[in-house]
């Protein structure tokens, strides 16, 4: 927290307003996840910007045998960032300095569980993870309020059985939690142009 607290004088990692709830907003927000996939050690998080929940995950795997967190992140200073307090932490894991789009074929590793928080809308969310989920990964994604409607928006291209858990860490946020997903096919059009 104190290398956070040095580096977003220079670089903006979390939103200025967060900083007098750091332990709750942040740290707490991120290792509520824990308890929801208790048996996983291989983990992915998209988009870990300051850190979270990756940085975090990987503070907290550091004793546990196996435990990893691959850490995706396409801002190559926030990349760096995530370097460096890997390294002064001790937490296990890597960073990846690429877009997730472009490089989660190349995830070689199993992963148990993939997370994100405040990177995209749930259907994209989905669509990246979806090869790491289709080999066997757990997805929990952290969001917001407008959990309903991102839901909504996202069974327009998938197909979902979504368990939602409501944040322990206060405020309106929910985590979506997946164990299987599966595109949708939309219809062939019909010569006349209606729906098969
Ligand atoms: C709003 S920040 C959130 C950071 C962190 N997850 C958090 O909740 O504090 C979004 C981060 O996701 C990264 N990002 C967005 N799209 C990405 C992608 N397709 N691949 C990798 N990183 C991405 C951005 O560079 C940025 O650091």
């Amino acid at each position: 927290m104190a290398l956070l607290l040095q580096w977003q004088a220079k670089t903006n990692l979390i939103s200025p307003a967060t900083l007098p709830q750091l332990w709750t907003r942040h740290v707490a927000d991120s290792l509520q996840l824990l308890r929801l996939a208790p048996d996983a050690k291989s983990w992915l998080d998209i988009g870990s910007g300051g850190g979270f929940p990756g940085m975090v995950l990987a503070c907290a795997l550091a004793d546990i045998p196996g435990g990893s967190v691959q850490l995706v992140e396409r801002n190559a200073k926030k990349a760096a960032f995530l370097r460096e307090a890997l390294r002064v932490s001790g937490g296990a894991g890597q960073v990846i300095l690429a877009d997730i789009g472009d490089s989660v074929d190349r995830i070689v590793p199993r992963i148990d569980c993939v997370t994100a928080r405040a990177v995209a809308p749930l259907h994209q969310l989905i669509g990246f993870a979806e090869p790491l989920i289709s080999r066997g990964a757990k997805a929990l994604f952290l969001k917001g309020q407008d959990v309903e409607a991102e839901l909504t928006e996202a069974t327009r291209y998938w197909k979902l059985n979504p368990r939602l858990h409501p944040s322990l860490t206060g405020g309106q946020g929910w985590i979506v939690e997946l164990d299987a997903v599966e595109r949708q096919h939309q219809s062939a059009p019909t010569p006349n142009g209606a729906s098969a």
